[in-house]
């Protein structure tokens, strides 16, 4: 697998505001590679600077071997992006905005080209329908088939759910799942929602305040072996009696329960062994450390 993009130290600066401070990451052909961070977190910054649309302060982008922002063209070919709202015509079709868009970025599209190009966005069926008659989903998936119609390696989605209803989310995740895996393409995706990219990314970034928290596989960084389970309880001595069990090691005492670091495989054993100290539940809840480090972040 290649590398696509290498960026490295990358930063931004508006004035006092450093909106993107050091950040380095990479991307391998094949990625669907998640932007996680809460807004104003320098997501679209960044992600501006990789399409050229904003000069650096500092650091370096490399894509498909070339540096960017001198070699903006021969990147720009290989990209197709969302980021804003894609602007349609509502009383055409499908079809034929796909085809006036393609034709006045200079191809010349066969019935074909454009027929796959909405299948690939799940639209095909929908093709001669207005789009005055369609969700902002279903927009939504043809401004993308419009921004990936000179079939780039890279598409670029800031934010694509925003706005959605849940179908629109349901379907719009299935799309980008779908690019990648029957279409082969390597995918940039932003979010402010953990789930959201979770469900979706190979691999991820978290940024905060312009800076890289964590980055890695999302199977790495979503391992059940990094389980918290949080313990609320009105039981006075249920520090001192699991004190004294086989879970001391894996206890922390918090301000208004008592937090528990396990394998996921493991709770429902911990939860047996909480009934048989005699301890009183008032709840027992479960969630994996990055989201607790997320809502950390984000101050939830
Ligand atoms: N053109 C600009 N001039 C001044 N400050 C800016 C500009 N663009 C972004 N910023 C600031 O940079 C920081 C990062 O913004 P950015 O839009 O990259 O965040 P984001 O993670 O994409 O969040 P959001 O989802 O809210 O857009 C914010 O503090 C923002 O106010």
């Amino acid at each position: 697998m290649s590398t696509l993009i290498e960026v490295k130290n990358l930063s931004k600066q508006f004035k006092d505001v450093h909106a993107v401070n050091g950040l380095s990451f990479s991307v391998q052909q094949g990625d669907i590679y998640g932007f996680l961070g809460q807004n104003g977190a320098g997501k679209s910054t960044s992600i501006r600077m990789l399409m050229g649309l904003i000069q650096p302060s500092g650091g370096e982008i490399n894509m498909f071997g070339y540096r960017m922002p001198e070699h903006k063209k021969d990147v720009l070919r290989q990209i197709g992006a969302i980021i804003e709202r894609p602007d349609l015509y509502k009383y055409l079709s499908a079809y034929d905005n796909l085809d006036m868009m393609a034709r006045l970025s200079g191809l010349k599209p066969t019935r074909q080209l454009l027929m796959d190009q909405l299948d690939k966005v799940g639209l095909a069926a929908r093709a001669h329908s207005k789009v005055k008659t369609f969700s902002q989903g279903m927009k939504q998936r043809l401004g993308i088939a419009i921004a990936m119609v000179h079939d780039p390696q890279l598409i670029i989605l800031d934010e694509p759910t925003n706005g959605l209803d849940p179908q629109g989310i349901a379907e719009m995740r299935h799309m980008i799942i779908n690019l990648r895996k029957e279409h082969q393409k390597t995918v940039i995706v932003s979010s402010h929602l953990l789930n959201e990219i979770e469900q979706v990314a190979t691999r991820m970034i978290i940024i905060d305040k312009g800076r890289k928290v964590i980055e890695g596989s999302t199977s790495e960084l979503f391992d059940p072996a990094n389980t918290l389970v949080e313990l609320q309880t009105n039981d006075a001595d249920a520090a001192e009696k699991i004190g004294h069990s086989a879970w001391a090691a894996r206890m922390k005492q918090e301000a208004d329960s008592l937090l528990f670091t396990l394998h996921a495989d493991d709770v429902p054993a911990l939860a047996k062994d909480l009934v048989a100290m005699d301890i009183a539940i008032d709840n027992l809840s479960k969630r994996h450390s990055l989201e607790s480090l997320f809502l950390t972040l984000t101050g939830k």
